[in-house]
Order: C-alpha cells, then sequence, then structure tokens
C-alpha cells in the first residue's frame, strides 16, 4: 500500500496537487488526508495562544505519528477533523487505508517515524511572493479573513515556518516549485521544477525526455541546498499546450491504463489549468502506481 506525503506550508498548493491525484486515482482507491487535523486548539483557543499552528506544541504530532504507523499496517484509525471552514474541531472519523494513501499537511515529515511511514515524501516550495499571493487569494475567498489579517497572520508565522516547517524541505525526496520565470513575457504561467533527490529510485523519463520534448521540458542538474548536484525536471509554464500535452500521453501511456489523459490533472480551482501542474502529478502517479 503505497504512501505519499505532500508537505509545506499553508497554501503552498498541497490540497491543489493532492485533489488531481485523488480525482486521477479514483475515491475507491485512494485514502487522502490532511495532518492539519491534528491542531490540538480550535482557531477561538488559538487566539489567546502565544505560537499559530505552525508549532509543534499546537498539534498532536506523536498521535500523528501513530496514526500514520497504523496506516502503513493497513489498520484503521479514529483519525480528528479540523475544520478549515468553521475553525473547529469536529466528531472523529473512522478511516480504513485504501490501496493508496495520500497524507498531506503542515507537518508529515516532521519526525523520522512520520518519515519513514512513505515511500515517496515530496515538498512544495513556491517562491514567498508567489505563496503569499496564493494564501492571501485562498483565505480572503475561502476562509473569512480580511487581506489585512492575512497579512498580519503571515508576518506572526515567519518566525515558526523557518524554525518547524521550511526545514522539512531537506527530507523530501521531491521538492516541487511552481514559479514565474525570471523576465518571461508571461509571468503568470508559472512554470515547475521538479527536483529529484536520489534517495528513491525515480521513474524512467529518458523517451519522455528526448528532444522533440524540449519545448516543454527538459531535465537538468541543478545545486541542491547542500550543493551537491541533483537532477531536476524544468516544466516550462509558457510551452504550447499541444507540447506539453504530447508529453502528459506519453507518462500517462507507461502507466498502463486504458483511458485518455484525465482533465482532473493541472486543474485549478476556478476552472483554471496549469500543465506544468499536470506533469509534476503525472510524475507522482507514476511513483505511485509503478515504482513504490
Ligand atoms: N500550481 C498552482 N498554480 C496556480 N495556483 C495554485 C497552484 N497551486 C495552488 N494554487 C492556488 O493557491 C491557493 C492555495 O492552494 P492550496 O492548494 O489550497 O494550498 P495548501 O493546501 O497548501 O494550503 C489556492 O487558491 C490555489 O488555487
Ligand atoms: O496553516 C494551516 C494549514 O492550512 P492550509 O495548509 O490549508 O493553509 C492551518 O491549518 C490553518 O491556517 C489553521 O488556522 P485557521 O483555520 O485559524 O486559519
Amino acid at each position: 500500500m503505497p504512501m505519499l506525503a505532500i508537505a509545506g506550508d499553508s497554501a503552498t498548493g498541497k490540497t491543489t496537487l493532492s485533489h488531481g491525484l485523488a480525482k486521477a486515482l479514483g475515491p475507491e482507491k485512494i485514502t487522502w488526508m490532511c495532518t492539519d487535523d491534528y491542531h490540538k486548539y480550535d482557531r477561538q483557543e488559538r487566539k489567546d495562544l502565544p505560537f499559530t499552528p505552525l508549532h509543534p506544541d499546537c498539534n498532536y504530532l506523536e498521535i500523528m505519528e501513530q496514526h500514520l504507523q497504523l496506516l502503513t499496517l493497513g489498520q484503521p484509525i479514529l483519525k480528528p477533523i479540523y475544520n478549515h471552514d468553521t475553525g473547529t474541531l469536529d466528531r472523529p472519523v473512522l478511516v480504513h487505508p485504501a490501496q493508496y494513501v495520500i497524507v498531506d499537511g503542515l507537518f508529515p515529515l516532521w519526525s523520522k517515524l512520520s518519515r519513514a511511514c512513505f515511500d515517496v515524501t515530496v515538498f512544495l516550495d513556491p517562491p514567498e511572493h508567489i505563496r503569499r499571493q496564493w494564501k492571501v487569494y485562498r483565505d480572503v475567498t475561502k476562509r473569512g479573513y480580511t487581506e489585512e489579517q492575512v497579512l498580519r497572520d503571515l508576518d506572526k508565522r515567519e518566525p515558526e515556518s523557518e524554525a518547524y516547517i521550511r526545514p522539512q524541505r531537506k527530507h523530501a525526496d521531491i521538492v516541487i516549485r511552481f514559479a514565474p520565470v525570471e523576465g518571461a513575457a508571461d509571468s503568470k504561467a508559472l512554470s515547475a521544477t521538479i527536483l529529484l533527490r536520489p534517495t528513491i529510485p525515480h521513474p524512467d523519463l529518458s523517451d519522455v525526455l528526448s528532444n522533440d520534448s524540449k519545448g516543454a521540458l527538459h531535465m537538468k542538474l541543478i545545486r541542491d541546498d547542500d550543493g551537491k548536484p541533483v537532477d531536476a525536471i524544468h516544466v516550462h509554464g509558457h510551452a504550447n499546450r499541444e507540447a506539453s500535452r504530447e508529453v502528459e500521453e506519453a507518462i500517462w501511456s507507461k502507466l498502463g491504463i486504458d483511458a485518455p489523459v484525465p482533465d482532473c490533472l493541472g486543474e485549478i480551482e476556478g476552472g483554471k489549468r496549469s500543465e506544468p501542474l499536470a506533469i509534476a502529478q503525472l510524475i507522482l502517479l507514476y511513483h505511485l502506481l509503478l515504482v513504490s
């Protein structure tokens, strides 16, 4: 039962990435849960506390670790629920792990114990100015905050993000960064850089990465945080749709599923699409279905 972790700070795109994967695999095959459910306090209680949800003391991380271990054994858990719409802690729910398990959230790569539960670990790492735009838009339109409140909250969270969330990046097998290409005419078309660390075997995409696909993506060698060279796939945000679709179809055809590439891959809320997102999701599907 392959388990995939998708970690990252608030509004880094964890839900967007996971949603496409979950939809492509189908609800009966997937258990998708979020570690934010292990928040200890509701939104009201947190107002009087000196820390934010990014602090380990604000979360039942030992219980999260226990539950992750149970899921690896195919055992059910009584999972708590943090309701992002209301900010309340709701009645726990019984979860039986399905064929594939996706766990997203602020803390899935927090400890050795939690990391050991996963076959593939991902960290989402958009540049901070993009994350701030995404968070303001999402929290104002969906979570009832004003822009000023979100910006104030982001400043309050920053020290804890630096201390507890961003350090998890070094433990991921794959780091995905959606970012505008500097100097590109269309700065709205975000490209994706997908760092493939040698901590796990990665899909063989040599045929997909042939000269023909250079308009949509290419492989490059970049320096990781520790200065070591690491392979990365760069997917162009400004590639024409046809070139991207060809790459998507080529990866999809390797998965052996007798159906067209599902439209849910690359879907962003509000009816928008991102082909770099679709390609990142296809690489993760390849991992879940064929490599893990
Ligand atoms: N790859 C992407 N390209 C464009 N917008 C994105 C992308 N990923 C996420 N977003 C937007 O950013 C906001 C936060 O994304 P979300 O998936 O809710 O983040 P998280 O689950 O990490 O908090 C949403 O409004 C979403 O539509
Ligand atoms: O930071 C996160 C992660 O959520 P996400 O990754 O979905 O943004 C917290 O769960 C909420 O912000 C909780 O606080 P509140 O509900 O009070 O904003």
